[in-house]
């Protein structure tokens, strides 16, 4: 907890990918894999795939009302169908990432959805009004993903396509696809294509704008988290947070049966470092000690700061006396450790009060034991620790 927050910080673990994974049911699973960036690409590209399901039936039922070639349509259909299957495939399976710069392949998918609602325009003269419709659907599908330049080539891409169509029908099949109708037809498939293209730069706009905030968001929550859990002098775990660090180690006590011990540390004589080379030497040595606290500790172990020149450890499956041994090494370190860079020749000590903490009492009822059996360690002559209730010193 020296370097909060925690493995057991709540939120995080709420969050975790571990826990979202296993949130997740079996079907979903199936659908969308294991890997959570990919869920958003492959939710637009199931949607796709429902879309282009629903035209393949409306089309081959049209076929059956004898409005169009039954072997067209179903040629239109498998086409669409395996199409868009095969780009689900490309992102689900992870090949999609190898094979360009964006894993959701949204631009290629825009660019066979135009080739094949052009084609429908080609081979579906009673109802090409749709078609046109269907293009702009194309068109807005990008707007959460493309950039400008890549919304303004899809638009002219798919204008190109149609006239050149509409070229080719008019001079092949002039009897379904009367010129002055196609004429038409293309100023308001550019017209409604051009407006769909302006609407999804907009969005795009509104979109990078949305990230941005949402960065700055991030960035602001990190802060106050961090202003909330570490003290900003030594970086160590503040007031605060070893209080709730102490409070989800007693309820892990509750479980395991473990002992918890707490031990509150005091600078011996720190005033005299103030008084003598300053507030900032004072500040230099309160740093150096938080460095030797976090050296000092097993992994499981947390140091915080309680204020001034206490510090507050929470020793986990340590018994009171057995971290009375702990502390004692601690100080054995601290008075060998140079605080030359801070101040030449300077040493420093410290008085502790450990006591454990039962995991049903309230975390302040065991700082407070603690509390006192460090004054008794004080008042005993410093540099020492005291257990409490046990009248244990040890010099
Ligand atoms: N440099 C610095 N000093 C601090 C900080 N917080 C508290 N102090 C000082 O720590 C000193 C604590 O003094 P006392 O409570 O008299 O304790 P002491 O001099 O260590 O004496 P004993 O605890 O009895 O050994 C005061 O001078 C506070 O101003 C801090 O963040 N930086």
């Amino acid at each position: 907890m020296s370097t909060p927050p925690t493995p057991t910080d709540p939120i995080r673990a709420a969050t975790s990918p571990a826990r979202k994974a296993a949130a997740v049911g079996p079907l979903s699973r199936l659908l969308f894999g294991d890997v959570p960036e990919r869920r958003g690409p492959l939710t637009l590209t199931l949607l796709s795939v429902l879309v282009y399901a629903l035209f393949a039936l409306v089309v081959n039922w049209q076929a059956r009302m004898g409005l169009m070639d039954a072997r067209d349509a179903a040629t239109w259909s498998a086409i669409g169908l395996s199409g868009i299957l095969g780009f689900y495939a490309l992102i689900r399976t992870g090949l999609s990432r190898r094979l360009g710069s964006d894993p959701s392949m949204t631009f290629p998918q825009i660019t066979f959805s135009s080739l094949a609602t052009v084609y429908g325009y080609a081979i579906d003269p009673p109802m090409r009004g749709a078609v046109i419709a269907i293009m702009v659907l194309n068109l807005m599908w990008g707007m959460f993903v493309l950039r400008d330049r890549q919304t303004l080539g899809l638009c002219a891409f798919g204008l190109a396509l149609l006239a050149a169509t509409m070229g080719w029908k008019i001079a092949t099949r002039p009897d379904l696809f009367p010129p002055r109708i196609e004429m038409l037809n293309f100023a308001f498939a550019a017209i409604v294509l051009v407006a769909a293209a302006v609407v999804s730069m907009r969005m795009g706009t509104l979109r990078m704008r949305l990230a941005q905030r949402k960065g700055e968001l991030q960035q602001a929550l990190a802060t106050i988290r961090e202003l909330a859990q570490v003290d900003e002098l030594t970086r160590l775990s503040n007031r605060r947070h070893v209080i709730e660090a102490l409070a989800a180690e007693q309820v892990r006590c509750l479980r395991s049966g473990r002992p918890l011990s707490v031990v509150l540390i005091d600078l011996d004589h720190f005033k005299a470092i103030n008084d003598q080379h300053g507030h900032a030497v004072g500040d230099a040595v309160l740093c150096a000690f938080a460095d030797a606290l976090r050296g000092g500790l097993r992994e499981s172990d947390a140091a915080g700061r309680w204020g001034g020149e206490e510090f507050l450890l929470l020793l986990p499956d340590t018994s009171a006396a057995a971290a009375a041994v702990l502390v004692d090494r601690l100080r054995d370190a601290v008075a060998r450790m140079s605080f030359d860079h801070v101040l030449p020749g300077l040493r420093i000590s410290f008085s502790a009060g450990v006591t454990e903490c039962a995991p049903d009492e309230h975390s302040h009822v065991a700082i407070e034991r603690a509390d006192q059996a460090m004054y008794l360690a004080k008042e005993a002559g410093r540099a020492r620790t005291t257990v409490h209730g046990r009248d244990a010193l040890s010099a």
